[in-house]
């Protein structure tokens, strides 16, 4: 479905000026484990899972060649940034945060959503970095999670069988032909939603807004209506005091350091089209690197070792994530490192865990020993929901935050165990107060999942739910410091 008589030029537009891009076997991650060299087109020879159906190729090229002359969302100096900081991470001085909705949608997109998701983000940080005496590394699940693998290819509804919906980069959630029909010029608006998106995240990070001396302004509701809030509200009168201290004895908390923080995006490369027209040629460097955003991952469902999403990731230098079930062994798993990583360098590679406390208690040591035992350098995380997803007796995809959490405490007792670093967590989750997670302090039951259940895919943790997480893992990462709770 890429257009025909697409060039590596046309496809792998520069970031600068350049006259002819080097071979594209110049590409860093090039590896001899694969024996055609890399290009920004070379995933077409391979087999595409959850690939979508353009029917019309005119429409496709002419909206993916548009693509090609939009601008970068990201420059390549922020990807090595990332990269450094996830360096640091894989030697276990870092812990990252990644999250944010399963799918953003056009119809949901307004400041206030991408404002709330991102300052519960800063709170579970600040959490986070009070828990583990480590740097956060905060990545947002945003400006481009649009593209959705589906279990079903289609759906059917009172006898009509339509495509399933696949993300509004790629159709429509309405259960119409024309909804549901894959039309390619979603991507460009995509494209300029993820524009405006982070643009704000931009001006949130480096405008004052996340100044670590407005925590209590960050306060959604329920921090200041809820019990589990009022934890941080104490913790962050905390942090106030020992602000004011370091003032006093002349630290400058005025500096960038205290005003400014970084804020990176990531989202599941599955949609190859668009993904190829955003990767560019960073002329300094002479490195390809996929400019739809900062870092990006690999999906349970697109990991084949001989698949074109793995093809397509292994010659892009941004710092990549593969997600893992308990369908993968060890050796299946070296193999992926060995081709995504074929270098073996420090923070180019987040493994992403999801399979549920049971199956994970069972298989990630065999993962981290097999790991271990080849000396390959990776980034352990935990996404303790997609292994955790189940529908209701009325219908609703939903899941336990007693089982979230109950796969949290199995991937931190598993890396205790193992003598590893668990480097980080992956959730779904948004800042708006919704009902779509069961449990937690915020109480939401079977029965009131109905009143705030908006989620375009999978249900998401709310931001009550999502900050009551970051203190449980804080508190873990205390203890295994030695440090008494964070009360
Ligand atoms: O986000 C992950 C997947 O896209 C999602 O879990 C698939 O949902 P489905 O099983 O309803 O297709
Ligand atoms: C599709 C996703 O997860 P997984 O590939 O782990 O099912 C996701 O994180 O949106
Ligand atoms: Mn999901």
């Amino acid at each position: 479905f890429v257009p025909k008589g697409m060039t590596n030029r046309q496809s792998g537009s520069t970031l600068n000026v350049v006259t002819e891009p080097p071979s594209t076997s110049s590409s860093t991650f090039s590896s001899d484990s694969n024996s055609e060299p890399w290009s920004p087109t070379s995933w077409r020879n391979k087999n595409v899972a959850q690939a979508p159906n353009y029917l019309d190729e005119d429409e496709l090229e002419a909206a993916v060649s548009k693509l090609g002359r939009c601008s970068p969302l990201v420059f390549a100096g922020e990807v090595r940034t990332l990269h450094e900081q996830l360096a640091r991470a894989c030697s276990g001085q870092g812990f990252l945060l990644m999250g944010g909705d399963c799918a953003e949608a056009f119809g949901e997109f307004n400041v206030d959503h991408v404002r709330d998701s991102f300052r519960v983000l800063l709170q579970m940080a600040l959490v986070l970095t009070f828990g583990s005496a480590m740097p956060v590394i905060k990545v947002g699940r945003m400006a481009g999670q649009f593209a959705k693998p589906r279990s079903e290819p289609d759906e059917e509804r009172d006898g009509v069988t339509l495509p399933s919906y696949r993300g509004d980069i790629i159709n429509s959630e309405d259960f119409t032909e024309e909804a549901r029909r894959h039309n390619p010029w979603n991507m460009v608006e995509a494209y300029h939603q993820s524009a405006q998106t982070l643009n704000i995240l931009r001006a949130f990070s480096t405008g004052g807004y996340a100044d670590i001396s407005r925590l209590h302004a960050w306060n959604l509701d329920f921090v200041e209506q809820t019990d589990e809030g009022s934890r941080y509200r104490t913790f962050a009168t905390k942090v106030d005091e020992s602000l004011r201290f370091m003032k006093a004895i002349g630290v400058d908390t005025s500096s960038p350091a205290f005003t400014k923080t970084d804020f990176f995006t990531a989202h599941e490369c599955l949609l190859l089209p668009y993904e190829q027209a955003l990767t560019r040629l960073d002329s300094t460097t002479g490195k390809w690197y996929d400019c739809s955003s900062h870092m990006l991952w690999v999906g349970e469902r697109t990991r084949q070792l001989d698949g074109a999403h793995l093809e397509f990731c292994r010659g892009i230098n941004n710092p990549l994530g593969v997600k893992i079930s308990d369908k993968c062994t060890p050796e299946e798993l070296i193999q992926i490192i060995d081709t995504m990583n074929p270098q073996n360098i420090p923070g180019r590679l987040t493994i992403i865990v999801r399979m549920g406390a049971e199956k994970l208690r069972k298989n990630l040591p065999g993962l981290i020993r097999a790991v271990q035992r080849e000396g390959k350098s990776v980034l352990w995380i935990s996404d303790p929901v997609h292994g955790n997803t189940r529908k209701t007796k009325n219908g609703y995809k939903t899941r336990d935050f007693d089982n979230i959490r109950a796969e949290l405490r199995a991937f931190f007792d598993v890396h205790d165990e193992m003598g590893s670093h668990p480097g980080g967590v992956h959730l779904e989750m948004t800042g708006e107060d919704v009902t779509e997670c069961i449990g937690g302090l915020s109480d939401v039951t079977e029965e009131s999942l109905a009143k705030r259940y908006n989620t375009y895919c999978d249900p998401r943790l709310n931001g009550a739910q999502a900050l009551e997480l970051a203190f449980l893992i804080a508190e873990r990462m205390r203890s295994r410091s030695g440090l008494p709770p964070i009360e």
